[in-house]
């Protein structure tokens, strides 16, 4: 194996293959490659049908904190580049969770250069994510607030495991405010009115009910959820990849500029607004409310 060189990470190097990370295991075999690393992102290309299964893997919760955000990021640029490659599943790897969301503990008493660095990281991987030219599918089986929520709605279709799991933008609850572009995702997704409503009360969803209001295109039992997305998936593989991917991007397109032209500025007003003292009072109050759950 290769020794690390020089101007690139070993994380970016790790997913290219070039060097074996300690712990870690870089698989190739004839129809499947997998990409595992010691790292929070499982990747598993099958290369006889096109389709990429990417696995948030930080358990508990799979919350997002920079680490994770990076390498799904550099994940999912592997992909878009891979020729071969023509559908991404987006799942977890631990059990009863798709993703907490943003990682709390990067939002609290955190200084405002990690909180740029965090953000930014945030914000390239949902551009390539919202922005991919690969089919996306979600595969929801477990809990979905706030940024996991965020990457459910970014692919192009969502199955969700019916029971008490919940999805939904609950960033009011926590006092801080859904940025624009989460906005304009839930726009796209559920309307102007569900929206307004789902926004301001922090709602989070069941199933059944995420699947009333448009939230998830299908709910089915646990143990249904990936051969319902595989089945779901061959029927978008049949359509002509050119026609499909013309549409999805003109769709997308406003809504990606519209943070690609103030990227910077966006990153600077987070840092800002969640170092104001009563948000981070707000989040305060709300990191203790989880760990109390507990008690
Ligand atoms: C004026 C105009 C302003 C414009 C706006 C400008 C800028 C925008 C500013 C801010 C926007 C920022 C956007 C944020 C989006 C987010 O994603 S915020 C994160 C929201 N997430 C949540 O609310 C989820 C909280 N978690 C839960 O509800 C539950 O954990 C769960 C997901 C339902 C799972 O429950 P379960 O019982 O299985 O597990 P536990 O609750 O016991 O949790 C285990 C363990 O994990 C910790 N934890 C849970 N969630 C998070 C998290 N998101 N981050 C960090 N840590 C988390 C939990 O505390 C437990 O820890 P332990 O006690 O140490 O074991």
């Amino acid at each position: 194996m290769a020794a690390p060189m020089r101007g690139m990470s070993v994380l970016r190097q790790a997913f290219q293959g070039l060097v074996r990370p300690a712990g870690g295991q870089v698989c190739r075999q004839v129809q499947h490659r997998c990409y595992s690393t010691p790292g929070h992102v499982q990747v598993d290309m099958n290369s006889e049908t096109g389709v990429a299964t990417v696995r948030l893997n930080r358990p508990p919760v799979n919350s997002l904190n920079l680490d994770v955000l990076t390498e799904l990021s550099i994940a999912l640029e592997k992909l878009e580049t891979d020729k071969s490659c023509k559908a991404m599943v987006l799942a977890s790897a631990a059990p009863g969770i798709f993703s907490a969301g943003l990682d709390i503990l990067e939002m609290y008493q955190s200084t405002p250069e990690r909180c740029v660095a965090f953000w930014r990281a945030l914000q390239d991987a949902w551009l390539n994510l919202y922005g991919s030219r690969l089919i996306t599918m979600a595969a929801i089986e477990g809990h979905s607030p706030a940024g996991g929520c965020l990457l459910a709605m970014s692919c192009d279709y969502r199955v969700m495991a019916e029971g008490k799991f919940q999805i939904g933008l609950n960033e009011t609850k926590l006092g801080i405010v859904a940025p624009f572009w989460f906005t304009d995702v839930m726009l796209n997704t559920i309307g102007h009115r569900e929206t307004e409503k789902a926004l301001q009360l922090g709602a989070l969803y069941s199933a059944q009910q995420a699947l009333s209001i448009g939230l998830v295109d299908k709910v089915v039992p646990l143990a249904e959820v990936m051969p319902t997305v595989e089945g779901e998936l061959k029927n978008w593989l049949q359509i002509p990849a050119a026609a499909r991917v013309i549409t999805k991007t003109s769709m997308r397109k406003a809504v990606l500029d519209r943070l690609r032209s103030q990227k910077e500025k966006d990153a600077q007003f987070f840092a800002d607004f969640i170092n104001r003292d009563s948000v981070q009072k707000s989040l305060g109050m709300y990191i203790a409310s989880l760990q109390k759950k507990k008690n």
